[in-house]
């Protein structure tokens, strides 16, 4: 799999996580997806090639609702079957954004010792679970 580390400067700043980011108005999750690795990591990726595996729900904004300021935040994880071009960190190099190809089998020590946000280790775990089951 790979993992990208975020900018300093950001929000869960020198965390690894899955590459991806947030589905905009009108989008589509897989379309989303295709969009985001596009601008993170220079591929080029076919929606059809993104095959979806699980996923992760914030608990704690499991509180919020209208009225809260809070949204559920949930996290998608999809396989990438196919893609074109090699992947480069295309932003925040400069602050500290950087990419590493892991191991399945060493996902659990990573989601466990190396620095990632919540709901990425969530779905490292539940992930590797699937594959074991
Ligand atoms: N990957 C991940 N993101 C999380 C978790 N918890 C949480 O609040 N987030 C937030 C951080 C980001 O604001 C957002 C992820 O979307 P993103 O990857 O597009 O965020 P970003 O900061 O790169 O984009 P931007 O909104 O600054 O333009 O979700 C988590 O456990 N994992």
């Amino acid at each position: 799999m790979l993992l990208q580390r975020r900018p300093r400067a950001k929000h869960h700043g020198g965390l690894w996580e899955f590459p991806g980011g947030k589905v905009e108005d009108g989008e589509s999750p897989a379309a989303a997806l295709a969009r985001e690795l596009g601008e993170e990591l220079g591929i080029v990726v076919d929606q059809a090639d993104l095959v979806p595996m699980t996923f992760a729900v914030d608990d704690v904004r499991q509180g919020g609702g209208p009225g809260t300021g809070q949204r559920a935040l949930v996290l998608m994880l999809y396989l990438c079957r196919r893609w074109q071009g090699i992947p480069v960190a295309m932003e925040g190099v400069e602050d500290g954004a950087a990419l590493e190809w892991v191991a399945l089998a060493d996902m659990k020590e990573w989601a466990i010792s190396a620095k990632m946000p919540p709901l990425d280790i969530a779905l490292c775990i539940t992930f590797q679970k699937m594959l074991l089951a």
